[in-house]
């Protein structure tokens, strides 16, 4: 077993590639089951590296070893764990060529995407470094003569994380820097496609100074028994998970005996309401990038974009135009936009949602079928004509297609908006200052992106309501979930 030589070739620090699970501060080589799996580049089939399949056995000692860890961890001053933060980010930005070839090789994207995505991730690093000194309590006036009350918050403890292939990085950053910051230690298992991500991340965290034990990452494709583990081991006190709604509704499930803390960013069904009253250009190059970042594999991508009569032929006309110049290739081609869908799964799920929508009277723009580079390839799509019957309306679609659905009124759009389980991101366009406040303050969505498709950022409140999740990641909230409040009654 060796790292592939075609990416070791690409990187000026080979050790940041790791084909071993970490865990309390040492890499694990094999599995106690002896088992193994591959992880391959979803552009070439070729495999980059062969992992130790650990499972629940493995979660239960890393568990262990996080707990012994966070207690001096919690111990130090918040100014410690600061700087150790701050090194972590620094190591990531000074590492950030490496991550992004890491993350392409094993998920695809272009590269320049995946540098962007490693820099995003860094930047909750560098957000909660600094959160980490501003962890406030309060002192309430009392209740009685003789009492002093006090409030003081403490870190929840052993945190698990279970994060998704579609941001390898940035998910899992943006789940470990509260977690520390709060005085946490993290148990992660990332996505069986993009484990090499994070383990790139545990060897950084390392150099940055974590003490052992206190960030493991177990490679695993045995999720349910790494996850089962994680509900009922009652030394983890939070489970952070990224990822589909129907797994977070399992997790609810078995932690419901540990009544266990959750934080859960779940699937999306994102709205893009573009008004007569749009700036069209402005609105096309919002839904370029809200549709098709990440090939369109994005919880906050727009997953139907609502039209008004007035603007809808113009629109779907400029959107097209722009579709077709998305240059689709292997992440390491310079130039490419798209890169390959994840598995075979997801591009099935693509041409299932496209051959409903045509079956039911949807007509394709442009794309609509595989790349003829074949392969996980698929063309960017268009789709006019789209109805609330179409699977493209009640799915998401995770996957490079905008269907457009014309409207005519704003209460018609704010309905069919909201008309869906999910409430995770929203978009709309218009000049209108009122019709914005009024549309915006209706949408049933834990964000709402107006006149700009890309709202994802450190400093900003990142979550859903509805099926879409629980809490919120990023922004002075974000710490929150990884802190409990304990009240101090004093008799004086
Ligand atoms: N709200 C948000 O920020 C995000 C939401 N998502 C949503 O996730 C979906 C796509 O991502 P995808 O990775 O396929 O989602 P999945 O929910 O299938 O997988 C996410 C993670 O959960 C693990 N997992 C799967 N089944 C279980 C289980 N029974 N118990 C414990 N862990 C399990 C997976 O492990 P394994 O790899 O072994 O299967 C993976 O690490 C879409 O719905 C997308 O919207 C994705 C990213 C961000
Ligand atoms: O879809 C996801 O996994 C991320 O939440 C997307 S974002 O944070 O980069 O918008």
């Amino acid at each position: 077993m060796a790292i592939a030589a075609s990416l070791l070739a690409r990187l000026k620090d080979t050790s940041l590639a790791v084909e071993s699970g970490f865990i309390a501060g040492r890499p694990v080589a094999s599995a106690a089951t002896g088992r193994t799996f591959e992880v391959t580049n979803p552009s070439t089939g070729e495999v980059l590296a062969t992992l130790p399949d650990l499972n629940r056995a493995e979660a239960a000692a890393a568990i262990d070893a996080a707990q012994e860890a966070q207690k001096d961890w919690a111990a130090r001053t918040g100014k410690d764990r600061a700087t150790i933060l701050r090194r972590l980010f620094d190591l990531m930005v000074a590492n950030a060529d490496d991550l992004a070839a890491i993350l392409t090789a094993e998920m695809g994207k272009p590269l320049a995407e995946a540098k962007g995505e490693v820099l995003y991730g860094a930047s909750y690093v560098e957000w909660f470094g600094e959160e980490a000194k501003r962890v406030y309590g309060d002192t309430i006036p009392g209740h009685q003569p003789d009492k002093r009350i006090i409030v003081v918050k403490q870190p929840v403890g052993v945190v698990a994380a279970i994060t998704p292939w579609n941001f390898p990085n940035a998910m899992l950053a943006r789940k470990l820097a509260p977690a520390l910051a709060a005085g946490c230690a993290m148990v992660a298992k990332p996505a069986s496609e993009t484990p090499l991500s994070a383990l790139a991340l545990a060897v950084l965290a390392e150099r940055a100074g974590l003490p052992a034990g206190l960030f493991s990452v177990l490679p695993s494709t045995d999720s349910v028994s790494v996850g089962r583990e994680f509900c009922e081991n009652p030394k983890i006190r939070k489970l952070t998970f990224t990822g589909s709604t129907n797994v977070g509704k399992i997790l609810m499930r078995q932690g419901a005996d540990q009544v266990l803390k959750l934080g859960l960013e779940l699937g999306g069904n994102a709205p893009f309401i573009v008004f007569d009253d749009a700036d069209l250009d402005a609105a096309v190059e919002g839904a370029i990038v809200s549709k098709y970042r990440n090939n369109g594999q994005t919880c906050v991508c727009a997953n139907r974009l609502y039209v008004q009569a007035g603007v809808y032929d113009a629109f779907a006309q400029k959107l097209a135009e722009r579709v077709g110049q998305i240059k689709v290739g292997d992440g390491f081609e310079a130039g490419a936009l798209a890169g390959p869908l994840i598995s075979d799964k997801a591009l099935a799920k693509v041409e299932e949602h496209i051959a409903d929508a045509t079956a039911k009277g949807a007509q394709v723009l442009t794309g609509g079928r595989r790349d003829q580079r074949g392969g996980l390839y698929f063309e960017p799509t268009v789709l006019t004509g789209a109805t609330a019957t179409m699977k493209v309306a009640r799915e998401e679609t995770f996957g490079p297609v905008a269907p457009l659905f014309r409207f005519e009124t704003v209460s018609e759009v704010v309905a069919m908006a909201n008309n869906t389980e999910f409430g995770l991101a929203s978009y709309l366009y218009s000049r209108d200052v009122s019709k914005i406040f009024r549309v915006a303050e209706a949408l049933e969505y834990g964000m709402v992106g107006i006149n700009t498709g890309l709202i994802s950022t450190e400093v900003a409140p990142f979550g859903g309501i509805k099926q879409s999740g629980l809490g919120r990641e990023g922004s002075k909230y974000g710490i929150e979930d990884y802190l409990e409040i304990k009240y101090l009654c004093l008799s004086v």
